[in-house]
Order: C-alpha cells, then sequence, then structure tokens
C-alpha cells in the first residue's frame, strides 16, 4: 500500500447471488460501511450482468458509498453477437468497473491474451475501468516461470494502449491455484509479482504512471489473512471471491486497517 494510490477492495460475486440476494447484500453493505469517515477504502462489487440494475438502483437511489461494475464484457461494441454483453451497455447502467481476463474465462472460456486486450481495449472506448486479472497456474510456480508468465499476460493485455488509458488501469495479480482453495499465497509470494508488475508498468509507461496505477491481490483472501497482504508496498487492495458473498466477512475485508493483523 502507498499513500498516494486509494485502496481498493473489489468483491467478485462470480456466477452466485441472484438480484433478490444482490439487493439484500449491498444493503448490508452499505448499512455496515455508513460512517462518514469510510472514505478511505474505495468498495466495489462486481455481481453477475443480471444485478447489474439491481445495484444501479441502490446505490444511486441512496447514493451509497459503493461502486460496481461488471465481470467481463464483448470486444464488440454491438450488433449479432448473441449472448454478448457490451460496455456500452455496462456504462449506461453506470458500472465503474469491469474485470477482464479473469483466469476462470481463460480457462473456461478460452480467452487469450489477444481476447484480453481486444477487451481492455472495448472498456476503455465506453470508459469502463479494466480489473485486469493475471497470474500463472500450479506448474508454472513450480517451475518458478510465475513472474515472466504474469508479465507476458500483462504485455499481452496493455499492447497499443496508449499512457492516457493505461494510467487508470486496475491490475489484479490472481494465482490460479490459490483461487478457491483456501491456498492464499504469502503476503512476500503477492509483493513479489505485484512488485514485477508495477516495474514492468514503468517500463512499458514511464514511473510516474507505474506509481499511480493500483495493483490488486486475489486468491483466498479472507478477513484473517488480508492485513499482511495489505502491508505489502505494492499491494494495494484485494480481488475477493468467496469471501465477498458473505456481507459481514466482506465488511471486515473493507475495514482491513483496523484488523489486529
Ligand atoms: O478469483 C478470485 C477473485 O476474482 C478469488 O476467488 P477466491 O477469493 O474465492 O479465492
Amino acid at each position: 500500500m502507498s499513500a498516494g494510490r486509494k485502496p481498493l477492495i473489489a468483491g467478485n460475486w462470480k456466477m452466485n447471488l441472484n438480484h433478490l440476494e444482490a439487493i439484500a447484500t449491498v444493503q448490508k453493505l452499505a448499512f455496515a460501511l455508513n460512517d462518514k469517515d469510510f472514505d478511505k477504502v474505495e468498495v466495489a462489487v462486481l455481481p453477475p450482468y443480471t444485478d447489474l440494475r439491481s445495484v444501479q438502483t441502490l446505490v444511486h437511489g441512496d447514493r451509497l458509498r459503493i461502486v460496481y461494475g461488471a465481470q467481463d464484457l464483448s470486444a464488440f461494441d454491438g450488433g449479432a453477437y448473441t449472448g454478448e454483453i457490451s460496455g456500452a451497455m455496462l456504462a449506461k447502467l453506470g458500472c465503474t468497473f469491469v474485470t477482464i481476463g479473469h483466469s476462470e474465462r481463460r480457462q473456461y472460456h478460452r480467452e487469450d491474451d489477444e481476447l484480453v486486450n481486444a477487451k481492455v481495449r472495448a472498456a476503455y472506448r465506453h470508459s469502463l475501468t479494466p480489473i485486469l486479472c493475471v497470474g500463472e497456474g500450479l506448474e508454472v510456480r513450480r517451475a518458478g516461470g510465475h513472474v515472466a508468465h504474469s508479465l507476458a499476460q500483462l504485455d499481452g493485455a496493455l499492447k497499443g494502449v496508449p499512457a492516457e488509458q493505461a494510467a487508470s488501469v486496475v491490475v489484479a495479480y490472481e494465482p490460479v491455484w490459490a483461487i478457491g482453495t483456501g491456498e492464499v499465497a504469502t503476503p512476500a509470494d503477492a509483493q513479489e509479482v505485484c512488485g514485477a508488475l508495477r516495474g514492468r508498468l514503468a517500463e512499458l509507461y514511464d514511473a510516474e504512471l507505474a506509481a499511480g496505477v493500483r495493483i490488486l491481490y486475489g486468491g483466498s483472501v479472507k478477513s484473517d489473512n488480508v492485513a499482511g497482504i495489505m502491508a505489502q508496498p505494492d499491494v494495494d487492495g484485494a480481488l475477493v471471491g468467496g469471501a465477498s458473498l458473505d456481507p459481514g466477512e466482506f465488511v471486515k475485508l473493507c475495514r482491513f486497517d483496523e484488523m489486529s493483523g
């Protein structure tokens, strides 16, 4: 964490919580994160598409200090692409963020760096902020290729993306072996890759841009391990899966600096 970058805790609900459950969840979050001084952390939820309208109504209607976004978008802007959702549609629903290149998309939907790059460009065409996910699987980690693998995914995703746009990107380092397994990376593991990602951003663009980009860690983050991860100099937040489905637990995560450690 650095003083200049506002921490971001983002809850990736994946394919969980229907729109009624979404309303109940956001209401609980809003109630528990309501105190006036709670603006030191940006809190985001990333629900399924079908929840977005309900979340928008709550957040805008009650001026909640929660932002939201989608878990994916189409690389195309509109037209005959059955089943796809465009960046324009997400922008119209008031989305701030869109997750791109999550390992589950790469793994189950065969998304490669080229498609991830096209989606990053699509997000920027509609003023959405990508939460760009990178991270290695277990075999790559065992072979010691985790840094190179994550940097290559970053390079691929940002190919041809100009500095004015890249300055706002959020990068999420999510080692696949840590996702949904309970096997969280150590704070040192998270720092190693997040630091390297920041270094690569400085090479691709410049040091000032790199110093402003928020880099998150994701993979089995829970309230009892978040503080150590957030204490790392190049980790600016967390992308949270399972623990974001429980409002009580997610609130504790958002209040990570009030936890004992
Ligand atoms: O994939 C993740 C967030 O995008 C992490 O999921 P878990 O927190 O359930 O491990």
